[in-house]
């Protein structure tokens, strides 16, 4: 749909340009979403779940609605599709006055009504489009018959941003290929990327045999299996419509397209968690819970979940290197992150109280933004006022213990240690993680002693907890790093490897491309 490469950042002047009808300072942009979909008597799906999405991360959604099913958790009972003349006047209605983002498309399920939407596209332009091929509910249901895929194929999906179709869909594109497979699934991403979106997503949910849910991402170049867990809950209907409309708000929000990919695909995967226990209904697909982040769960001690695979790829930031590369903390921070770190600490040794907090929450914003968990260095009353994701701490700061009970049972505490004796206490304490190092020499951290990857290995077999190697760490050593036999060294953490080196974003893609190799290898 646009030109912009799914990697969009708000025009310099966009604030001239929002809204002519207040003062420039006045005006206060909202990321904007348009669904067109249909509607699910039972929320769980279709524009109900669009709406929740966008309402959860911050986005602002309108809808058009193409259609009207009688749905419940046992299924789809019946399906009302409205008049395409009346759908026209809905997309008039709202693409004449928001100034949208991105249009995301859910059911659109008549060849009619396909064209309506094109013409309307065309004569009010959008920035990017997010088309998710509905055509069988989870439930098995037809939602659009095969008469929507040549219209589709010829003219809907080569002006898509991104193509989102679960296994069934990709394989109804594609002339009943079959997929059973992660392998097909990426044949079958190939197949439809040369019909013409920018990207595609093969979603395999429903995959069959697969412990996993896994699904394959393809740029017209490289693939990337986005895996989780399969969560064991009848909760899943929805599933689809929130990805792609989780894919829709974080783009509003200027994320690049793997970014928002990545990010959707942990919102489902943590609403799914959160909600595979509740019984809404009585049938065999129940809706999930999207509000989950606003929530705590009484029956639980700990309810953020710490995930140790964050650990891969730790950024530490420096605040001297950035001065030096004369760039701000928070360009640097999107730099690592769009690069691929999974994580980072906000280290900051020289700033005052109240500019360390100003610059913490500005980090924090980023990090949300990206799904990515934010830690703060030492300093416990700063993680506090700014409800940092966790602290991590030293030896010599405050006990790991006293850093628990002042923060809660939810938020992350990693803590740095040289010897088994002190990895151990770190799990009696209750730390989630630990730091290990320096694992070699470096300049960032004077007067630090040296352990070595052999005093690394020893404390990584003293304790239960995962680890993350630290100290010296750059591209040239990661590697032998992770080839330490230790199935609880989760990553490695970096400072100079990322923030002392002109482009942050080529050093954190080529660091995380050298881990993920060394990770094979094992
Ligand atoms: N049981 C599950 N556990 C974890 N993730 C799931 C589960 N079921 C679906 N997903 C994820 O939900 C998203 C929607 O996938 P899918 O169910 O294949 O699409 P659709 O709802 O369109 O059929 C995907 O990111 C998929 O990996
Ligand atoms: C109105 C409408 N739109 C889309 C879906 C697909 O949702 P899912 O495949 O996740 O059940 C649905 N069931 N109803
Ligand atoms: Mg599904």
């Amino acid at each position: 749909m646009n030109s912009l490469g799914g990697i969009r950042s708000w025009p310099a002047n966009w604030r001239s340009t929002t809204a002519s009808m207040t003062t420039t300072e006045s005006v206060r942009k909202v990321p904007q979403v348009l669904t067109v979909a249909g509607s699910d008597s039972g929320a769980g799906a279709g524009i109900q779940a669009d709406l929740k999405v966008c309402a959860a991360r911050g986005v602002y959604c309108a809808s058009v609605i193409t259609a009207v099913t009688a749905q419940n958790t046992r299924g789809v009972q019946s399906v009302h599709l409205l008049p395409p003349e009346f759908i026209s006047e809905q997309l008039k209605s709202v693409l004449s006055d928001f100034e949208f983002d991105v249009v995301k498309t859910g059911m659109l399920p008549s060849t009619e009504i396909v064209e309506v939407l094109l013409q309307n596209l065309s004569d009010f332009p959008v920035r990017a489009l997010v088309v998710d091929p509905v055509m069988v509910s989870t439930s098995g249901h037809v939602l659009a018959g095969s008469s929507i895929l040549s219209i589709f194929r010829e003219r809907l999906l080569p002006i898509a941003d991104i193509i989102t179709p679960n296994v069934k869909e990709a394989s109804a594109l594609l002339d009943g290929f079959r997929i059973e497979t992660v392998a097909e699934m990426r044949s079958a991403a190939k197949s439809l990327h040369e019909m013409g979106p920018r990207f595609v997503l093969v979603k395999g949910g429903d995959l069959p045999d697969s412990s996993d849910s896994v699904d394959v991402y393809f740029d017209g170049k490289e693939f990337h299996e986005l895996r989780s867990p399969r969560i064991a809950t009848r909760n899943t209907h929805g599933t689809g419509c929130t990805l792609a409309s989780c894919i829709a708000a974080e783009l509003a929000k200027g994320s690049s397209m793997l970014s928002a990919v990545k990010v959707a695909k942990r919102f489902v995967d943590n609403a799914l968690d959160y909600s595979k226990d509740i019984v809404i209904g009585s049938g065999m697909q129940g809706p999930f819970d999207h509000f989950f982040g606003l929530k705590k769960d009484p029956q639980s001690s700990r309810c953020s979940i710490f995930n140790p695979d964050d650990l891969f790829l730790y950024a530490v930031t420096d605040s001297r290197m950035n001065k030096k590369w004369n760039r701000s903390i928070v360009d640097a921070l999107k730099a690592a992150i769009e690069g691929g770190a999974t994580i980072i600490q906000l280290r900051e040794k020289e700033a005052e109280t109240r500019e360390f907090l100003e610059e913490a929450k500005a980090c924090i914003d980023i990090c949300r933004s990206h799904g990515v968990s934010l830690l703060i260095n030492d300093r416990i009353d700063i993680a506090l006022a700014c409800d940092a994701d966790g602290v991590h701490v030293g030896q010599s700061d405050m006990p790991v213990d006293l850093v628990r009970s002042l923060l809660g049972p939810d938020k992350i505490i990693g803590v740095s240690c040289k010897t088994p004796e002190q990895a151990h206490q770190a799990w009696k304490d209750g730390a989630d993680y630990i730091g290990s190092g320096g694992v070699f020499p470096t300049n960032t951290k004077a007067n630090n002693r040296t352990i070595g990857l052999d005093g690394l290995k020893e404390v990584c077999e003293a304790s239960k907890l995962p680890v993350v190697a630290i100290g010296g760490i750059g591209i040239s050593n990661a590697g032998s790093v992770m080839q330490i036999d230790a199935p609880n060294l989760k990553g490695v953490a970096v400072v100079s490897a990322l923030f002392d080196q002109d482009c942050v974003l080529t050093q954190a893609k080529k660091l995380h491309k050298t881990l993920k190799e060394s990770k094979r290898g094992i």
